[in-house]
């Protein structure tokens, strides 16, 4: 083991599985190292990293579970550490040093969309806060802005860092009309009682720790897992015919959707690709009905992603209740006229939110389509209507057409990155429509299930920007303006314990107000501890939905 230095940080820097990811992401890593260490070495400390580039691999990422816990052996364990991200990374590579890391930890950002590097922190960040492991984090543009000098100089100084949690209001401590708490609790008993089955294909993806609910604390709301396996979903798949995955091509074509094809396989959608992602849509429909399945979840990312195609379209379609017709062997169609909710990333934190709010939107006679998306980014943002902080919501392939401007018309396939699906496979892409929302994060923290939920306002912006914002980005994928009622962003990010974002439209925001208040009681009658965060009215007008 290497000892300490007074005054020397230590930096880590977490990085993907895919070769062709870390290789393509590093030059972005090297300017905000470069950066961060400038900021650290202006206020007297010292930087050191604690493992080298690989001159082989073309990368200086942390690739794998046991290269994390090699370094975290050789280093000194109660040095102050830092973990750099500005890539999407497995949290798993560093997960097990840090649980045994004594010195104060902190995890840092770059402001920055062009890589999911905010995403992959912030999945740390949930995993950290899971495993019950002291952290502080911090995110900056260009590392010199008083926030971020502030929150740096405070962690250095005392080892942790504060933030402003103004706007997050405990449930239990908080009064909501009784008639809501009415509806949530009546509508969460009975769920409870009938109990609900959530089919998981191949548990934990990505090292998404934080994403995996041990079955001790889901059973006590009613949910219970179906472990399924995706080479039984990719053996389903192998059995449809092909002229019923043209069936339910065709039913997309009728309804408008745009396919971006091309004939170049390792860059480009082809026919081809799309008709085999029709195939892995029946299959998993098939599959989630021989085991009577509420809610299903995808991995994908490994395993499947070494077989075939992505799995983005099939889980945007599933999501969605319009969607093309799917009959099993014996003729009966499967879950007709439903959504069958889909948990992107087996995230089963989203599974449960997925399900709950799509039944209980149902109940309260709104149509439930809903889904999560990563927080990618955001900046603010001002024209004549709209001057405020607009979230870039963005998920890693599908998002039910439903929430698009002009629904299946208004959406379209592109070809999935190389760099982070060979196979290729097309998205479900659309921009998401101007409305009320209501957003949501389950999550595990203290041993228990917690949830943070609020209202937001999802709004339009001109097409230049929309387009900005894309190519900042991920152009592929689809994509969310959204603004946080009552939330800023830097609250937001110090109260985020997870990558991902649930969100569900109302109609109309009194509405999206009354739905927020009923989803919360529902929640903690399932046992869950609820916070709201930012503007809800927690008075509101009565029978508004
Ligand atoms: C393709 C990437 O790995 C994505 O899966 C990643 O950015 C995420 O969506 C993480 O939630």
């Amino acid at each position: 083991m290497r000892q300490g230095k007074q005054g020397e940080i230590l930096l880590v820097s977490s990085g993907d599985l895919r070769l062709s990811a870390n290789q393509n992401c590093w030059p972005a890593q090297i300017e905000m190292e470069e950066q961060l260490t400038t900021a650290i070495e202006n206020l007297g400390w010292k930087v050191e990293r604690a493992h080298a580039y690989h001159s082989d691999k073309k990368h200086g990422f942390i690739d794998s579970q046991r290269m994390g816990m090699d370094i975290f052996r050789n280093i000194d364990p109660n040095q102050p550490l830092i973990v750099a991200e500005s890539v999407w990374q497995y949290s798993h590579h560093v997960l097990a040093g840090l649980t045994t890391h004594k010195g104060p930890i902190l995890t840092v950002a770059n402001w920055s969309g062009q890589w999911p590097g905010l995403v992959g922190m912030l999945n740390l960040n949930g995993c950290l806060t899971k495993a019950q492991i002291p952290y502080s984090t911090l995110w900056s543009e260009n590392f010199t802005d008083q926030f971020f000098i502030d929150g740096l100089q405070e962690w250095l100084s005392t080892g942790k860092v504060s933030y402003d949690q103004s706007h997050v209001k405990s449930f239990a401590l908080n009064k909501i009309p009784l008639r809501d708490d009415k509806t949530g609790r009546t509508f969460a008993r009975a769920l409870k009682e009938r109990k609900v089955i959530m089919g998981v294909f191949d548990e934990g993806c990505m090292g998404m720790y934080n994403a995996i609910i041990p079955d001790e604390l889901l059973h006590k709301t009613g949910f219970f897992k179906e472990r399924l396996s995706q080479s039984a979903l990719y053996a389903a798949m192998l059995d449809v015919t092909q002229e019923e995955a043209e069936s339910v091509l065709q039913w997309l074509l009728n309804k408008g959707m745009t396919f971006n094809w091309g004939t170049h396989e390792a860059t480009e959608l082809t026919r081809n690709q799309t008709l085999e992602q029709c195939k892995m849509y029946i299959a998993a429909l098939r599959i989630a009905d021989d085991f009577s399945c509420d809610t299903i979840g995808i991995q994908y990312q490994q395993g499947l992603k070494d077989l075939t195609v992505a799995s983005d379209l099939v889980e945007g379609l599933l999501n969605n209740e319009d969607r093309p017709p799917v009959f099993s062997k014996s003729g009966k169609e499967l879950y007709a006229k439903k959504a069958l909710p889909h948990f992107n990333e087996v995230d089963e934190c989203a599974g449960l939110d997925g399900l709950l709010t799509y039944l209980l939107w149902k109940e309260l006679g709104m149509t439930g389509e809903n889904t999560l998306h990563d927080i990618r980014w955001g900046e603010h943002y001002q024209d004549g209507n709209i001057n405020g902080f607009i979230w870039l919501f963005l998920i890693s392939g599908a998002a039910p057409p439903a929430h698009f401007i002009n629904g299946y018309a208004g959406a379209s396939s592109d070809r999935q990155p190389a760099m982070y699906f060979r196979l290729g496979g097309g998205t479900l892409k659309g921009i998401s429509k101007p409305g009320f929302i209501v957003w949501s994060r389950v999550y595990v923290m203290d041993g228990k299930l917690q949830c943070d939920l609020g209202v937001g306002e999802v709004v339009a912006l001109p097409v230049e920007e929309t387009d900005r914002r894309w190519n900042e980005t991920t152009p592929e994928w689809p994509i969310m303006h959204a603004l946080l009622k009552g939330v800023n962003r830097d609250q937001m990010m110090a109260r985020h314990k997870a990558n991902h974002i649930q969100v569900v439209y109302a109609k109309h925001e009194t509405g999206a107000h009354e739905a927020c208040r009923i989803k919360a009681a529902a929640l903690d009658e399932l046992g869950i501890k609820v916070h709201f965060c930012g503007d809800v009215d927690l008075i509101g007008k009565r029978n508004s939905i």
